[in-house]
């Protein structure tokens, strides 16, 4: 079997993947004590293990250190790349780019014909813009929404709040409204956003993973949910390289 790892910031995504399908899968806090608890008893069955990352050098060096204690498997890292296949990476500085961004749309851009957008709500926000033919456009990077919680907390004196979700995105009359509130209409602006830009680039699907994948749904995204999208596009290069 393979283990696929997705390390987030805030969260590993793993899967257990036979021949043709997954037979396990998990989601674990990128700072628990003991990560892979869930996976040890299948350990001795594990034959590769692919990892896409974005966390820091040296927790990337931990999380190597963890799988390698897991099983005797080989390791690989897959990064962004310039391109693969028909698929085209608008930046110069290619290694710069998040490799869960990559994966994310690789896995788009191989589950079917047709350009899309692909937004990843983590701890941090994606969205890129892929054509039909293959290249990306580009794409954007804001806080994610407990980031951006987070700040307002901790970065301004007086704005106490509930962490209650809101639904509403009307005009606040409490702290806690006009936070909540307020990120129900950023989030409904960002909405509008993606799918003008759709409109205008001539995108016919639209995909989104990440924690808070729901939430943008509920906002009017109206995309497609995958929650292993970033897994999806990480297997099928990993297949792809063990061929090479
Ligand atoms: N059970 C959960 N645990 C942690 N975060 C959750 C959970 N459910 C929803 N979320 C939301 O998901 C977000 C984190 O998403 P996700 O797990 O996709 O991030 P990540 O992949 O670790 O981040 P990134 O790839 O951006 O570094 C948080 O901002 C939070 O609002
Ligand atoms: C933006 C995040 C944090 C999203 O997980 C990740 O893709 C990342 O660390 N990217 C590096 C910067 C970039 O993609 O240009
Ligand atoms: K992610």
């Amino acid at each position: 079997m393979k283990l696929l790892v997705d390390a987030g910031n805030t969260r590993l995504k793993w899967q257990l993947c036979g021949d043709r399908n997954v037979v396990h899968s998990g989601f674990v806090g990128l700072d628990a004590d003991e990560p892979f608890s869930e996976i040890t008893r299948w350990s001795g069955d594990i034959e590769r293990i692919a990892v896409s990352t974005v966390i820091s050098e040296d927790k990337r060096r931990h999380l190597q250190s963890r799988l390698e204690a897991l099983c005797a498997a080989p390791i690989v890292f897959h990064w962004a790349e310039s391109r693969r296949g028909g698929l085209v990476n608008a930046y110069t500085d290619t290694e710069k780019m998040g490799a869960d961004r990559w994966h994310a749309m690789y896995g788009a851009w191989s589950a079917g014909p047709g350009g899309f957008a692909v937004i990843d709500a983590g701890s941090a926000i994606t969205v890129d813009y892929v054509s039909g033919s293959g290249k990306h456009l580009g794409g954007y990077i804001l806080p994610g929404k407990q980031m951006m919680l987070r700040s307002l907390r901790q970065d301004a004196a007086r704005i106490g709040f509930d962490t209650r979700d809101a639904r509403a995105g009307e005009p606040g009359a409490s702290t806690t409204e006009c936070v909540q509130h307020g990120l129900v209409w950023l989030w409904e602006s960002m909405v509008a956003r993606i799918q003008a830009d759709c409109a205008r680039f001539g995108l016919e699907r639209t995909i989104v993973t990440g924690g808070d994948a729901e939430a943008l749904n509920n906002a009017g995204l109206s995309a497609t949910h995958e929650p292993w999208l970033v897994l999806v596009g990480l297997a099928a290069i990993d297949q792809e390289r063990e061929l090479e």
